[in-house]
């Protein structure tokens, strides 16, 4: 039986595209050899950055959050890959620019974890939800041309 490919939803926050940094960030995925399969620039909705944040509801940043994530436009990625969902954290760094180590996008370009650049799912669970939730209209069926070239099999 051929196993499901692993995606995650990466999501580039308002600061991150208004500091210029989404070429840099999706050099990074591309270069390390996982595979876009969904990318999109869109405004996002309170309502909609409040369904995404809903496991936070009761923090008390929540409200904050939300204010940030709506602030501006997004860039909205599926990227697929064995252990992407765990390598792109890895990718991404500690949620906390202070504790990120150098070398991580968190690491290298972000100061204040309420404003730390990057969102990538926690888990293939989230992962799933998430691109659910972001592309309704499905993602983008293509298989790279260096596939073989990055994974053994
Ligand atoms: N103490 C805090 N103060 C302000 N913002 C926070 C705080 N903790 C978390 N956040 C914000 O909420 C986001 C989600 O927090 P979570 O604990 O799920 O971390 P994460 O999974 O690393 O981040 P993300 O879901 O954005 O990838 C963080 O990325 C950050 O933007």
């Amino acid at each position: 039986m051929e196993v499901e490919p692993e995606q995650t939803f990466i999501m580039i926050k308002p600061d991150g595209v208004q500091r210029g940094l989404v070429a840099e960030i999706i050099a990074r995925f591309e270069r390390k050899g996982f595979t876009l399969r969904g990318l999109k620039l869109q405004n996002v909705q309170q309502s909609f950055a409040e369904k995404h944040y809903e496991d936070l509801s009761s923090k008390p940043f929540f409200r904050g959050l939300v204010q940030y994530i709506v602030s501006g436009p997004v860039v909205a990625m599926v990227w697929e890959g064995k252990g992407v969902v765990s390598t792109g954290r890895t990718i991404i760094g500690a949620t906390n620019p202070a504790q990120s180590a150098p070398g991580t996008i968190r690491g290298d370009y972000a100061i204040d974890i309420g404003r730390n650049v990057i969102h990538g799912s926690d888990s293939v669970e989230s992962a799933k939800k998430e691109i659910h939730l972001w592309f309704p209209e499905g993602i983008v069926q293509w298989t790279s041309s260096l596939h073989s070239w990055i994974n053994e099999q």
